[in-house]
């Protein structure tokens, strides 16, 4: 089954047919996907394929050239900013800077769209901050200036206001820069475990795999291929569209692809000699 053909389930997230152009140039071509909701998908490609783009489409910080998103059914367009942003969390590639600003009251930044203007923080309120800190591995970082944290430390801070936002659907453009493995693996499982229905660009082929229900593989910004792990992420696939050589196995644990990388030999090269598989040999 593609993203694209989830049956009669229920559909968090829908695209249908998005494209993007900045002049004469096209970045998204005739995207479409769907995302069953409580599922994780993975848009993965090469750098400069239109990943951040699409993202940045689907919470309404450009406006696509022609195409629909729908969430559970209601095109974002009609969406007014603040019922979308207590639907929708974003942790972008780059953030601002938040000078003057604790770590416990940037992640409750996330509670702001759930406010009226002259409510303030209530004990549960507080309770789910601790929680969201404490989830992240940051409760002993509270106190301290979000600015004084490490980049991992600032990543995982704004995963927890975003948890802390409660939201239906959680957009990630890269979660996982900046982090250890050991966090890269916690923070995806985590954002897993929170049962929402969550679409992340991934740049750690392996990571996706392991992690996500499916994913969308593009390139020049076009989908070349969805659908579980297995099927997207092929030896072929991932010569065409990244230009390296590897072999993919079951993984020892989870079955899902585990890809392995080979040195010295570019795709290009491989296919000019022998063959992919020779040259591996
Ligand atoms: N505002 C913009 N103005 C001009 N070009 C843009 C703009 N936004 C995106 N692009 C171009 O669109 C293409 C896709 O960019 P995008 O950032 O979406 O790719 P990506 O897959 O996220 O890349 P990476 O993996 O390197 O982060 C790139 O060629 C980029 O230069």
């Amino acid at each position: 089954m593609t993203v694209a053909e989830t049956g009669t389930m229920p559909l968090a997230l829908s695209v249908s047919d998005l494209s993007w152009r900045l002049g004469d140039k096209a970045i998204l071509s005739g995207i479409s996907l769907g995302l069953t909701q409580g599922q994780m998908l993975g848009i993965i490609g090469p750098n400069g394929a239109g990943k951040s783009s699409l993202l940045r489409c689907l919470y309404k910080f450009i406006r696509p050239t022609s195409g629909e998103i729908c969430l559970h059914g209601m095109d974002i367009a009609g969406i007014a900013a603040k019922a979308f942003a207590c639907r929708v969390a974003v942790v972008q590639q780059d953030t601002p800077h938040y000078f003057d600003m604790s770590t416990t009251q940037l992640v409750a930044m996330g509670l702001t769209p759930h406010k009226g203007p002259f409510d303030g923080t209530s004990q549960a309120d507080k309770a789910d901050i601790a929680q969201a800190l404490a989830r992240v591995g940051l409760s002993h970082k509270a106190a301290q200036q979000y600015e004084h944290l490490s980049g991992g430390e600032k990543q995982r801070a704004l995963i927890a206001r975003a948890i802390v936002q409660r939201p239906q659907l959680l957009i990630l453009d890269e979660p996982t820069n900046h982090l250890d493995i050991r966090y890269q693996i916690q923070i995806l499982e985590l954002v897993r475990s929170l049962g929402i229905s969550v679409i992340a660009s991934i740049h750690d082929l392996n990571l996706a795999s392991a992690l996500c229900d499916s994913l969308l593989l593009l390139d020049k910004g076009r989908c070349i291929v969805s659908g579980t792990p297995d099927l997207v992420l092929t030896e072929q696939r991932i010569a065409e569209v990244f230009g390296v050589c590897c072999r993919v196995q079951p993984h020892p644990q989870h079955g899902k692809p585990l890809i392995s990388y080979f040195y010295g030999y570019s795709a290009a090269t491989a296919a000019m000699t022998q063959g992919t598989q020779d040259a591996i040999d």
